[in-house]
């Protein structure tokens, strides 16, 4: 759209040049004419312009929230469905819609109106040029009031054209102030080599490792802890207690105060991409890419198609899957058999370190029990950090790391934790057995 306006407009521009000249050529005093209805018609494009600049921006900020509630919506429409929620999101879609009907009409008519009196400018114009060419210049030529008629009729049209595409054209810099406004977000330091043959053990340590998103308030407050090479620990808390905190300062999603080292390697001096690549997560929600299963699981074109269908087999879903190059929405996984190929993924890697967010929570006790079992084969000799809601999910663990309000507050073997009566471990699990 804007590379269109911005060459109409300049080819508007330099036309209305051409044909001043020419209807100057018949009688000076058109130029003076023209020099009036110019200055009129600027007047009106300044009074217009601050309003059209606010109401397109303001339609364009009312139109996001319609269709990310509209995204939203057809996402999470089994959901919405199983809750009978249809006629709340129908309120908040009308709400949406109104909003954004009501700019849009504004900016509308604010245009039309301005189209209007452009126009009647333009007429004003021509009437003008008549009656001069009538009743006080009537010793031109009839082939001069001619070309006089005909270039002040183009140019009314090719002017009201002009200063339209000129609104338009400031109108539509909203967007280019929209999309400028992403480039002030501030960019991750890139910075920072890569090490060979790291993480090799898998150890990790945290030193005074401190956290806030916002200036005000630490999530993490001076946290310290280490695990050691091919331990399995389990992270568990209250809601908020800073769980995801951790590893998000582990993959650098945010930058801390403190210190964490991996193999004795502080995190800050590697690259974000290695760091990244070097330990490999399963989150909640099972991250599947458009694409062949081959691409999901090998998207560099690392692996031969027999560590490909090594792994499937592993992970108990290769007989669902006819060849590698299917496409994966048409195999129509369910959301556990999606973690599997997820765990799959990860496996493939042979990461040193492996992170569980909450990968299990939204599976039955049968196929958690199936990860379970898969994590234990797999990742033998990796050091695995594993969040966890449920707590029989942590029982396994090595050790039981207890979070509450950004501090470790309980950090040990989950049988020591059970032992003493008066840990926070200990009234969890006697809560958790309760609503149970
Ligand atoms: N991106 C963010 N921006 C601002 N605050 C955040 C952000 N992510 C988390 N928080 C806040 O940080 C605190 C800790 O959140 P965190 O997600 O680490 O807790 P959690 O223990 O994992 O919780 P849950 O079990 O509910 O996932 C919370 O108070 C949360 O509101």
């Amino acid at each position: 759209m804007l590379p269109f306006i911005f060459m109409e407009f300049f080819r508007s521009f330099i036309s209305i040049g051409g044909m001043l000249i020419l209807i100057s050529t018949v009688n000076w005093i058109f130029l003076l004419f023209a020099v009036v209805f110019f200055s009129i018609l600027f007047g009106v494009r300044m009074m217009y312009m601050p309003t059209g600049r606010t109401l397109k921006r303001l339609e364009a900020m009312t139109r996001s929230p319609l269709i990310g509630h509209l995204n939203a919506s057809v996402e999470g429409l089994t959901t919405i469905r199983a809750y009978k929620a249809e006629e709340i999101l129908r309120d908040e879609f009308d709400k949406h819609q109104d909003l954004a009907n009501s700019s849009y009409y504004m900016m509308m008519t604010t245009k039309r109106a301005f189209g209007f009196i452009m126009d009647f400018m333009g007429s004003m114009f021509i009437l003008f040029i008549i009656l001069v060419l009538l009743f006080v210049d009537t010793q031109t030529s009839v082939g001069n009031v001619g070309l006089a008629l005909t270039q002040v009729f183009m140019l009314t049209g090719y002017l009201q054209w002009a200063v339209r595409q000129w609104a338009d054209l400031e109108n539509c810099m909203t967007s280019v102030e929209r999309v400028l406004e992403y480039t002030d977000v501030t960019q991750e330091d890139r910075k920072g080599g890569s090490l060979n043959d790291w993480p090799s053990k898998g150890s990790i340590k945290y030193e005074n490792v401190s956290l806030s998103y916002n200036s005000d308030r630490k999530v993490l407050r001076n946290v310290c802890f280490t695990v050691n090479p091919m331990e399995k620990i389990g992270i568990v808390g209250r809601t908020g207690a800073g769980k995801s905190s951790i590893i998000s300062t582990l993959f650098r999603l945010y930058e801390c105060d403190g210190r964490i080292l991996i193999d004795d390697v502080d995190i800050r001096t590697v690259s974000i991409n290695f760091l990244r690549k070097s330990i490999s997560i399963i989150p909640q929600d099972p991250i599947i890419f458009e694409g062949t299963i081959r691409n999901n699981l090998d998207p560099y074109k690392i692996y031969t198609d027999k560590e490909i269908w090594h792994v499937l087999e592993k992970v108990r879903i290769k007989d669902l899957i006819p060849t590698l190059d299917d496409q994966i929405l048409s195999l129509n996984l369910s959301t556990g058999q999606k973690q599997l190929l997820s765990l799959a993924r990860a496996i493939i890697r042979r990461n040193k370190i492996v992170v569980l967010d909450e990968a299990t929570a939204n599976m039955d006790e049968q196929a958690e029990e199936l990860v379970h079992e898969l994590i234990e084969e797999n990742f033998l000799d990796c050091t695995v950090v594993m969040i966890a809601h449920r707590l029989s999910t942590i029982m396994h663990c090595d050790k039981v790391m207890v979070m509450d309000n950004g501090r470790v507050v309980e950090y040990d073997t989950p049988k020591n934790l059970l032992e003493n009566k008066d840990s926070l471990f200990y009234s969890m699990t006697q809560q958790a057995n309760m609503n149970s």
